[in-house]
């Protein structure tokens, strides 16, 4: 039996698109409205891995992930995909020459903040509204022809759900970029993608300062720098046990070896931090822009 792929739904979202470059036609793929939905089905065992965004190059994490991995749902980063983005305007295709009037704008969150200048250049004032995801936001434009709304997508979107693409590549900036994390419940647990090879290595950790927060972040930081491990993110985030408690994100730019990584880990800990260890994976790219069928 095939493996079963669960992504970011529905058809043709970005996330979906970075699942067919990865895996291919050879899994069964099984959208998911949200992404805490897609979490819980792999750590239920619904389905063999998860994909869901974790961080876009002009708006930074998607919280929404790492949150519900922290609080939630312990699970495990055993690959990573970074994908092309390409953000269009699209309308039903009724509305294709008044386009400029609608009085709604809909897509996901992230997608609505990488094309605030185009946005605020041409609608001012106009209401936004918050989807589940790219591909949700053109399905509802493509069922509500009566509604004067505008959804944020994909090519593949507008192909699946029919849609016009009035204007192409609203996203401010040109280098526009999705990382995607694989999930599983089992750190060991692997996949070879028939398409992508590896082009980076990568180790996530999570960690907690103590109590006594005195010059910790600094102690934290030494503990890599010394062991000339090279950090390619650190990023905080609310433990939501009150304003001021931070966990950290922190990506190595190697996989787990038997001495640094380890070492550092041990010596946070004796300082008194908690270190979870979020993966260590290979990462890999796609280059190509979203041109083919999903
Ligand atoms: O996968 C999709 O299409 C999504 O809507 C999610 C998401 C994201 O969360 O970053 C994916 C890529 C884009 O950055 C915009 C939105």
């Amino acid at each position: 039996m095939s493996n079963r792929i669960g992504f970011l739904g529905p058809r043709a979202t970005f996330t979906h698109f970075a699942v067919q470059s990865f895996f291919g036609d050879e899994v069964e793929q099984v959208p998911y409205t949200t992404i805490p939905q897609c979490i819980d089905a792999v750590a239920d065992g619904e389905i063999d891995f998860a994909v869901v965004p974790t961080e876009n190059a002009l708006e930074g994490s998607v919280n929404l992930t790492f949150d519900y991995l922290i609080h939630e749902q312990p699970l495990y980063i055993v690959g990573e995909i970074v994908s092309p983005i390409e953000q269009h305007f699209m309308v039903h295709p009724s509305r294709k020459n008044d386009w400029e009037n609608v009085t709604r704008i809909y897509s996901h969150s992230h997608a609505i903040a990488q094309c605030h200048k185009f946005l605020h250049q041409t609608f001012k004032g106009i209401t936004y509204d918050y989807a589940t995801s790219t591909g949700a936001a053109a399905s509802y434009v493509s069922n509500h022809p009566e509604e004067s709304v505008a959804a944020i997508a994909n090519n593949l979107a507008a192909k699946e759900y029919g849609l016009e693409i009035v204007k192409a590549n609203i996203h401010d900036y040109h280098y526009n970029h999705t990382r995607f994390a694989i999930l599983h419940p089992s750190n060991k647990a692997e996949y070879t993608s028939p398409y992508l090879t590896p082009d980076k290595e990568k180790t996530t950790l999570m960690v907690t300062l103590p109590s006594d927060q005195s010059g910790a972040l600094h102690q934290v930081l030494s503990a890599f720098t010394w062991r000339k491990l090279n950090l390619s993110k650190i990023e905080s985030r609310p433990m939501k046990t009150g304003l001021g408690n931070y966990f950290f994100i922190i990506d190595i730019d190697m996989l787990v070896d038997e001495i640094l990584i380890p070492g550092a880990i041990a010596e946070l800990e004796a300082l008194g931090c908690s270190v979870k260890l979020l993966g260590s994976y290979e990462a890999y790219s796609i280059s190509q822009q979203i041109e083919k069928e999903v």
